[in-house]
């Protein structure tokens, strides 16, 4: 028979330290509990190290973060599981970069932190005494909470802060997917700021804001006389961030001959300035950002399958704010005290019924539109508590509050005309047609009359669409 694993369970919280312990004990594991980290410590001095640690983090005395730190200098290979009720991307960067093998949200499911600790324990069981001769791994400074950390609390939010603080200790390159405004710099600069390169620049490039012509200059810099009005030698986006993060937003938007010159730099880390016959070596990370669907852009030939492979080693999503609106109070609670701090005047709050309002709205613009709507309070809400009243009008339907939809339409346009399409002025009108009826019926619970009342035509015209659209 083999012999049952040891399992520790550190944490300050007696119910949490009796039900895990009683979990995994049922799960044939010898487990000890500790109430802080200096017991597990003053144990590890006089018994043989456990197989697997479970740990909290907030903890009087000595953190969890510090624990994990000495347990990793003395027992390399011994995997530790951190524990924490605050999932924000610092809390999950600082526990990877310690060492941790996986960090669990509070609270958690049971059965979830039971399979997760048999997934932990190493064939065989590892972290042997030899491990322990293994070099301690680089702790950098702790980085206080920034200013621009990521708020969020929803399921989808925590999963994306754990990514970004196993991914930010990696030097993999990361595409970060999501609609417009979802914050996918925000999680750039995140994953900046947590890895190793954090002391070294983060260059951003937004791809769709450069004229095609300039770009290629604009990333791998240009030799003086390279071209006409090249005066001066100019050192690209790659050279600039050398040994740092490059962010490259809007990366579907990148010219054909440009993702080809992209995609040689990204292979060999080396590359001629235009003009230039110096060969430049750097060290950068990429990390590149789309709204667009890229494996289509594959499809349809407008974006290489290649670039993309080297692109996407990991990818993050991004949810809609419309798939998380749990997160709008705090988001908005957050713009509010920031416009509030810049306007140097006291915060406002949304009371209930606004805030209710807000919920209901779909967000076509994301997070950024809630934080233009919250300075527009901010600044114009007449009242300390800012009700419904103040948000009329703000919160425009889809069509007219973001122009993104014209942008998706303009894409799906310039792609069929690349694909030879023809005949696309009726088709697109049918689409056109199709769309605000449906949305508008569902909005009106199927109510005709109401759903035309919405749109501004007459019943009529909804009654005969209706029926071309049903056959
Ligand atoms: N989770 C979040 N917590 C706090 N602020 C956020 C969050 N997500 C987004 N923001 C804020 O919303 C705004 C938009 O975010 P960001 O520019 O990162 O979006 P994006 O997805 O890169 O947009 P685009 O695709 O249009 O470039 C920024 O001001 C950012 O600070």
């Amino acid at each position: 028979m083999p012999t049952p694993t040891r399992i520790w369970v550190i944490d300050d919280d007696r119910s949490v330290r009796f039900v895990l312990a009683e979990a995994l004990r049922e799960a044939g594991h010898l487990v000890q509990g500790f109430e802080g980290a200096r017991q597990a410590l003053a144990a590890l001095a006089e018994e043989a190290p456990p197989d697997l640690v479970f740990t909290d983090v907030r903890m009087p005395e000595m953190d969890g973060i510090a624990l994990l730190e000495v347990l990793k200098a003395r027992r390399p290979g011994l995997p530790v599981i951190v524990m924490s009720a605050y999932t924000d991307v610092a809390s999950t960067a600082s526990a990877f970069r310690g060492g941790a093998h996986e960090f669990l949200s509070k609270p958690f499911d049971l059965d979830e932190a039971v399979a997760l600790a048999a997934r932990a324990l190493p064939a065989g069981r590892g972290g042997g005494p030899g491990a322990a001769d293994a070099p301690a791994p680089e702790t950098p400074a702790d980085t206080p909470l920034a200013a621009d950390a990521l708020v969020g609390e929803t399921p989808a939010m925590r999963e994306l802060f754990r990514a970004i603080g196993r991914v930010a200790q990696t030097p993999l390159n990361v595409l970060i997917t999501g609609e417009t405004g979802t914050g996918k710099e925000l999680v750039a600069r995140a994953l900046h700021r947590e890895s190793p390169r954090a002391h070294k620049p983060f260059v951003a490039l937004n791809t769709a804001a450069i004229p095609a012509e300039l770009l290629e200059s604009e990333l791998f810099g240009h030799e003086a006389g390279a071209f006409t009005g090249a005066q001066k030698r100019h050192t690209g986006r790659f050279e600039q961030a050398d040994g740092g993060t490059l962010f490259l937003d809007e990366i579907g938007d990148m010219p054909a001959g440009l993702q080809t010159r992209l995609l040689r730099v990204l292979a060999e880390g080396e590359f001629f300035r235009v003009g230039g016959r110096e060969l430049i070596r750097v060290d950068v990370r990429v990390i590149a950002a789309t709204h667009q669907d890229l494996e289509a852009k594959v499809r349809d030939g407008s974006f290489r399958a290649d670039l993309l492979h080297r692109l996407d080693v990991v990818r993050l999503r991004l949810p809609p704010l419309r798939e998380r609106k749990a997160d709008i109070p705090a988001l908005a609670a957050r713009f509010l005290a920031q416009a509030a701090a810049r306007l140097g005047s006291p915060a406002k709050r949304l009371n209930a019924e606004a805030l209710k309002r807000l919920q209901q709205h779909d967000w076509p613009g994301n997070v950024r539109e809630l934080e233009n709507l919250c300075w527009r309070l901010a600044a114009l809400a007449p009242g300390e508590s800012i009700g419904p009243r103040d948000l009329a009008g703000s919160l425009r339907p889809a069509a007219a509050a973001s122009a993104d939809w014209t942008r998706h339409l303009a894409q799906a346009v310039r792609d069929a005309l690349a694909r030879g399409e023809t005949g696309l002025y009726p088709a697109y009108r049918e689409t056109f047609d199709q769309v605000l009826l449906e949305a508008a019926l569902e909005h009106t619970n199927g109510h005709r009359q109401r759903a035309a009342g919405v749109l501004g035509v007459g019943r009529n015209t909804v009654t005969r669409k209706l029926g071309r659209g049903t056959g």
